[in-house]
């Protein structure tokens, strides 16, 4: 039988129907539960990205905090409203509050985006919430809510110090010296709680002006614990460098090789202060033997020149020494004949700036504070060599210059000056080349968040322009930006512009015909202001502690560095680094520089702000800068305890002597008993 045709009217068999059916709801049915997958896929990513930021405060906030909600803040502050704007951070912007109660906060919005934000929420949370000290800003409270984060503060009426030293306009009234002297005692009071009362200590990690906080009868609270960190248990007083007691040994034997073959003596001193190797001809250092002494012991230096002992007993507050700190004291102290000058020349020319570990590696503060010491490498300029010349142990700036004085000649030390000067012109070749190097460096590397923050505050700018308001110029110091030295880079002297004054911030501008001391003080305000601002790495340039600054590791005595700084910040109403276009005042632009000069010639008074001339205690001024210069020692476990230094302000405690390389009397002593042995030798 034929087959029949198929037609298309005909009924298909049910069997095909069904199936049909069913692959088309899986097929829809898989679709949806794809789409539903995907949603929440991308609502958990969401939540998982907002949990993240929000979970440790929710879940477990400090007991002593109140939270806030956003009405809250909003109503407090008059919807942030410009007129409330108190300042703006490197993490956010803060604006005055009254809360319901009537009180006044200071409420921190922050700035979300920024990591550095973020790290900052939790570590006030976390620290600076369980604290409670008349001398730390108390916390009062925070809000999360959806990716928003606040703090809110007690509201200190005098802002900042950074404010009170350097702020412009009629507002800010000139600090007096009680005041100043007031502040540096709070501060160390403050120090003295969290690194001594708190269980576990606290290390602040960013001590600076602008993180000290005035109240309304001007005392001081230190704020700002972004950057700290609770100490852990077992961890020692101890610098980085001087954990290893077989590499310290290892050090020492070296340190011997190299002082015996210098035809100096190295005398041991055990635990109980005896020397036991006491031959001495021009040089001896005693060092300290790690093997035998326990912690808390005291470390002791005898520097024995033509026979005579000067002892330093230095606190020492670790079992083990630091032997590569004790051999940089040491020779910077003494120089022996055969020691490369240039290379201590290049060390104490740099001053703190130092590279501070042997690693031969380069961490990024290695090349901000390069370039910075770039931009004061003294062999640009002739004045200042001369003046040099002229005062050799005026300027650790040009360490050469020290091995030109009569005293180092007589000691067998001028043959190196010619090496010192074939590589200051080395030096002024390679000097434009490193700047620009270390321009591109800095530039590629902070490009992307200079331009996110340059936005940001255009916008709060705009907002505040169009309720006729200005930010205060402080404020627009945030950003670090890098633009070509116009008055130096490529310049010599002769080619100044002396109406060009130098900002780091915008390049070289116009100065005004008159050249007063404000003038003065304006130039180079920018970049100092932008670098005390500066804390995108682990602490602030030129506060920061050479031993922490970059890779370190913090410890108590990086704060105590940082305290040093700021008390001649305090005391001389200067910023750390003062780039002046004059030459004659390059001497001056590095703070700490300057002050180990005046201490060296015994005029540390110079220092004072001139401000206070006439109207300050001069004992309390040298002693202040003093204890600071103690500060500032580079060997971190030679900087006094904050408990020590609260007995000394407070006149409990005399204070020690100061280090050798700081005491004016020692290099007199050397000159003058150099010159009579010498004479002794003519006749
Ligand atoms: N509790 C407060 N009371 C009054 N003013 C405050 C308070 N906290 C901060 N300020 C003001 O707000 C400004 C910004 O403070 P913030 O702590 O955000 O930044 P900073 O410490 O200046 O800089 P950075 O965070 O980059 O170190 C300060 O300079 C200060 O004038």
């Amino acid at each position: 039988m034929p087959s029949r045709p198929f037609s298309p009217t005909q009924n298909p068999n049910p069997a095909f129907k069904t199936r049909v059916l069913f692959l088309s709801i899986i097929i829809s049915a898989s679709v949806i539960f794809l789409i539903a997958l995907l949603l929440f896929l991308v609502y958990l990513y969401y939540f998982l990205l907002n949990r993240a930021k929000t979970i440790p405060f929710d879940a477990n906030p400090p007991l002593k905090l109140q939270k806030f909600t956003y009405k809250e803040l909003k109503s407090a502050t008059n919807v942030f409203n410009g007129a409330n704007f108190i300042g703006k951070g490197g993490s956010g912007t803060v604006f005055r509050g009254i809360l319901r109660d009537g009180k006044s906060v200071a409420v921190k919005k922050l700035d979300v985006e920024l990591l550095q934000a973020e790290r900052e929420f939790q570590n006030e949370l976390e620290i600076l919430g369980e604290l409670r000290s008349p001398f730390v800003v108390t916390l009062l409270g925070y809000c999360v809510e959806k990716n928003m984060r606040f703090l809110v503060y007690e509201y200190m009426p005098n802002k900042s110090l950074q404010e009170s030293l350097f702020g412009e306009g009629p507002h800010v009234s000139i600090l007096n010296w009680d005041h100043r002297f007031d502040i540096i005692l709070d501060i160390a009071r403050a120090l003295a709680f969290l690194h001594l009362e708190c269980d576990p200590p606290v290390l602040h990690g960013d001590i600076k002006p602008s993180n000290v906080l005035l109240g309304l009868d001007y005392r001081a609270k230190v704020s700002d614990f972004g950057l700290s960190r609770v100490k852990t248990e077992g961890e020692f007083g101890v610098g980085l460098f001087s954990q290893e007691l077989g590499q310290s040994q290892e050090l020492s034997r070296n340190l011997e090789a190299d002082f015996a073959s210098s035809s100096s003596k190295i005398n041991r001193v055990d635990c109980n202060g005896r020397t036991t190797n006491s031959n001495s001809r021009n040089y001896s250092v005693n060092m300290y033997d790690p093997k035998c002494c326990n912690q808390k012991g005291k470390k002791l230096f005898t520097v024995d020149i033509g026979g005579e002992d000067w002892n330093r007993f230095v606190p020492y507050d670790d079992e083990y020494s630091s032997i590569e700190h004790s051999k940089e004291l040491s020779l910077n102290a003494l120089s022996p004949p055969n020691e490369d000058p240039g290379a201590n020349a290049k060390q104490w020319g740099k001053d703190w700036w130092w590279r501070q570990d042997g690693s031969g590696e380069l961490c990024s503060k290695d090349y901000v504070t390069e370039w910075i010491g770039s931009q004061i490498c003294p062999p640009r300029n002739p004045h200042w060599d001369e003046e040099n010349r002229n005062s050799p142990l005026k300027s650790d700036l040009s360490m050469s210059s020290r091995y030109e004085s009569p005293q180092y000649a007589e000691l067998g030390l001028e043959s190196s000056s010619k090496n010192i000067k074939s590589k200051k012109i080395k030096d002024v070749k390679n000097c434009n080349k490193k700047h620009m190097k270390m321009q591109e460096w800095w530039k590629k590397e902070h490009l992307e968040e200079t331009k996110r923050k340059d936005n940001k505050l255009r916008k709060i700018e705009a907002k505040l322009k169009k309720r006729g308001f200005k930010i205060p110029h402080f404020d627009l110091g945030r950003k670090f930006r890098i633009h070509k030295n116009n008055a130096f880079v490529g310049k010599k002297q002769s080619e100044f512009d002396p109406n060009v004054e130098f900002s780091f911030r915008k390049g070289s501008k116009k100065k005004k015909k008159t050249s007063s001391a404000a003038s003065e003080k304006w130039s180079g305000d920018l970049f100092s202001r932008e670098l005390s601002s500066t804390t995108s790495m682990r602490g602030t340039v030129c506060y920061v502690a050479p031993e922490y600054g970059g890779c370190g590791h913090l410890l108590e005595k990086a704060d105590i560095y940082s305290f040093g700084v700021l008390i001649l910040v305090v005391i001389s109403g200067r910023r750390p680094l003062h780039i002046l276009s004059s030459p004659m005042t390059l001497e001056k632009a590095n703070l700490i520089s300057w002050c180990r000069n005046l201490a060296q010639t015994g005029n540390v008074l110079e220092l004072v702000d001139e401000k206070l001339k006439g109207g300050y205690n001069k004992d309390q001024a040298v002693m202040c800068i003093n204890v600071a210069l103690m500060c500032l020692q580079k060997m971190p476990e030679l900087r006094p305890d904050i408990g020590d230094i609260v007995k000394i302000f407070k006149g409990e405690m005399d204070l020690p002597s100061l280090p050798f390389e700081f005491s004016p009397s020692p290099s007199s002593k050397l000159f003058s008993r150099s010159k009579r042995r010498a004479k002794a030798d003519v006749q």
